[in-house]
């Protein structure tokens, strides 16, 4: 039977941190995936999708400024695209392989089985460890409906191998808003089909409203309110059929993609016969990123309670379960500010507190918000909508938490994200000197008139 002080589950951004803090402090340590060696966000999210969307982004530039000096759109070659982008997937499970066990930590290729609170079964093996890292990140959410086996997932909108002339997203999250988006620009009808009341429920509304009405221009047919419940295979075409109101409905496309949302990934680990507990939010864990239920079990990243599945908090959730592992309790987490951006066409992002919260913690919000499309920075490119919100504590003058839309907020908002985690005031951040013409340089006008 091999034995390991510290056993990984999972190659994505927090397992492999962890795993490599935990083998350069001298620990034995192995991990394992059961896919490709790497995770999402370097195979099959975060990477490859920007290098797709910088086309759809280029064009829908182009379009703005078409008859105003740009004559001709550029013509997109999909298959190009697809090897530039597979130009940086292709060597990434090779890479990290090669990488961890240069550094001397045990690979594994398949998924394991708990056995008992010490013991797993791998690769056909019986292997104890002292402590186990759960990091296997989330899987897309399975909707049980009849035909969901026609349902096509992000790994499948990555790899096409043509652009469909017609498209069904089943979802308005981030996936789906993002890859509609770039799907739409690039040629393809799309429907975005929701069951709740609006798209991007985590973001404001304001922001989230003028953006759905700029992708209605653009083709985007919006259903919200929807209940799917069944895929049917014709000849060429996919028929989804929902109810809205209780009426009954069908739509026809080439394809139909799931993007309603993402689960922890623990089904086959039995994570049972070890007693570790998990919800649906994940594998439970305290400040420590420690199981809550075992205490030599660690999670970390997207499959962890904790987790706000994005990239930089799965890198960081890695960091400090294995600096635990290293120290006990040397660590903690302590829900860091998180900036994040949605990919449309423009970008919507946001940090901080919404306005709903801003407003329930503190007695006197200022609200600077404001449609900023005919400011010179969007005129110039000719954009059909630029927009922002900034929340502001009225008593201290300090920045709670900004949404900006523009093609520029996924670089600007982690400015605001700077500011407000150093506490700024708005005069101190008018104080501040930045390039000119910049999108940065609008962030201090923005505070300047309040709503
Ligand atoms: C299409 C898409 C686009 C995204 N874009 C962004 C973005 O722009 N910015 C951003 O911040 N975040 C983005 N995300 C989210 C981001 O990819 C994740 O937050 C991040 O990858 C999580 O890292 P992780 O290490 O926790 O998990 P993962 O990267 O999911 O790694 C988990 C690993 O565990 C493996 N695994 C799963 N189950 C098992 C098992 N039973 N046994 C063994 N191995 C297992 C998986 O194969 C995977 O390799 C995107 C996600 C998707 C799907
Ligand atoms: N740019 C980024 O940073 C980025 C990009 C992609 C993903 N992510 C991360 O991945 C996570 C998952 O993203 P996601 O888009 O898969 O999920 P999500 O939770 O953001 O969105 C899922 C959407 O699907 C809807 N939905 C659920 N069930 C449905 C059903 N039966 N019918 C119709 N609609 C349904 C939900 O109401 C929701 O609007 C995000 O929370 C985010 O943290 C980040």
């Amino acid at each position: 039977m091999e034995k390991y002080d510290v056993f990984v589950i999972g190659t994505g951004i927090a397992g492999q941190t962890a795993a490599k803090i935990c083998c350069e402090n001298g620990l034995k340590v192995a991990i394992c995936d059961n896919r490709e060696f790497g995770g999402v966000c370097a195979n099959r999210g975060c990477d490859p999708k920007k290098v797709l969307i910088q086309f759809s982004e280029l064009l829908d530039y182009s379009r703005h400024l078409k008859g105003l000096g740009i004559e001709k759109l550029p013509k997109i070659n999909w298959k190009a695209i697809q090897k530039l982008k597979s130009k940086f997937t292709s060597k990434v499970p090779e890479s990290t392989e090669k990488n961890l066990t240069q550094l001397g930590i045990d690979i594994y290729h398949q998924s394991p089985e708990f056995i008992d609170k010490n013991t797993i079964s791998v690769e056909g093996k019986k292997i104890t460890a002292s402590y186990f890292v759960i990091a296997s990140g989330r899987v897309p959410r399975t909707l049980h409906i009849k035909g969901e086996k026609h349902l096509k997932l992000s790994d499948d909108i990555l790899n096409l191998e043509k652009l469909p002339k017609t498209a069904t997203f089943i979802g308005s999250g981030y996936v789906g808003m993002e890859f509609a988006c770039m799907l739409n620009t690039l040629g393809t009808k799309v429907t975005i089909i929701e069951k709740g009341p609006k798209a991007l429920k985590a973001f404001d509304d304001y922001l989230v409203n003028l953006l759905v009405k700029k992708l209605k221009k653009d083709g985007i047919n919006f259903i919200f309110n929807a209940d799917v419940s069944r895929v049917e295979r014709l000849t060429k075409n996919y028929r989804l059929h929902y109810s809205e109101n209780g009426e009954h409905k069908a739509l026809k496309s080439r394809q139909v993609f799931n993007t309603a949302g993402r689960v922890p990934s623990t089904d086959v680990l039995q994570l049972q016969n070890a007693d570790i507990e998990a919800s649906s939010k994940g594998v439970d864990v305290n400040e420590f990123m420690q199981s809550t239920s075992q205490s030599h079990v660690y999670a970390c990243g997207d499959v962890s309670s904790a987790s706000l599945p994005l990239t930089p908090l799965s890198g960081l959730q890695g960091y400090i379960a294995a600096n635990n592992i290293i120290k006990a309790k040397s660590k903690t987490f302590s829900y860091p500010l998180v900036p994040s951006t949605v990919f449309t066409s423009p970008n919507l992002s946001s940090v901080g507190l919404s306005e709903a919260d801003a407003k329930s913690r503190y007695k006197s919000v200022k609200i600077y918000q404001g449609d900023a499309t005919d400011w010179y920075n969007a005129r110039k490119q000719n954009a059909k909508i630029y927009a922002y919100k900034i929340l502001v504590n009225e008593r201290t003058d300090e920045i709670l938490g900004a949404h900006l839309l523009s093609t520029e907020s996924n670089e600007c908002i982690n400015i605001l994200s700077m500011a407000i985690t150093q506490k700024m005031t708005t005069a101190q951040f008018k104080k501040q000197i930045f390039t000119y013409p910049s999108y940065t340089n609008d962030l201090k006008a923005m505070l300047k008139k309040e709503d």
